[in-house]
């Protein structure tokens, strides 16, 4: 299991080891030494996923104190581009984002530390993606901000997003609570 930086502190592309033979793949997406070695969280109370048809965006995310999340999400089924924004008032890297093409082939993940918005487009006709999560959902604590807002080039056209995501609000006029 590999950690790459990503250009945004504390957000790192988890790549694992892909162990391939004549039946198929053994792949594991998360061992609890090895994020211990590096300083990061180790649990993870809620696991969940969603599954998108092409061209939906979810994001972009962001659940609020007290309940703020690291987040480790992969696709499980077919491909997305997946995207963090830097979301922490004095982070070098505020209002910057990074993106990744997470596939049910290349089985990478993206660790999301507190502080930044996550969201992705299902590129492929149906993408699964799951989560693990430090913190346990809490209705009224979802916020982010409007997926089109942080200068992404979305690689979909005609996104289909939800009225709620569709209402955040644009990065240049979100408050944010989180720091670096
Ligand atoms: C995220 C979440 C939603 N829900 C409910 C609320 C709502 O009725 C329904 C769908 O919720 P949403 O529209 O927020 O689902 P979705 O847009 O898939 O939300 C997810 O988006 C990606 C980008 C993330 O990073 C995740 O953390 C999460 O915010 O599921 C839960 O019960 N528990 C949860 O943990």
């Amino acid at each position: 299991m590999e950690f790459r930086e990503t250009g945004i502190a504390g957000c790192h592309l988890v790549v694992p080891t892909v162990h391939a033979d004549d039946r198929g793949v053994l792949v594991k997406t998360y061992l609890e030494s090895a994020f211990a070695d590096r300083g990061l969280p180790t649990h993870f109370p809620e696991q969940f996923y969603s599954r998108s048809r092409q061209g939906v965006v979810r994001g972009l995310h962001v659940q609020l104190p007290p309940a703020a999340q690291d987040k480790l999400v992969c696709c499980i089924a077919g491909e997305v581009f997946d995207v963090v924004v830097d979301l922490r008032a004095g982070s070098p890297t505020y209002g910057r984002h990074a993106s990744f093409s997470l596939t049910a082939e290349n089985w990478q993940l993206v660790y999301i530390p507190v502080g930044l918005a996550h969201g992705f487009a299902a590129v492929s006709e149906q993408a699964t993606m799951g989560y693990l999560a430090t913190a346990e959902y809490a209705p009224g604590t979802d916020g982010g901000i409007r997926w089109d807002s942080a200068g992404v080039d979305w690689p979909v056209e005609a996104p289909l997003v939800s009225a709620r995501d569709a209402g955040l609000p644009p990065l240049a006029e979100y408050r944010t609570p989180f720091t670096a």
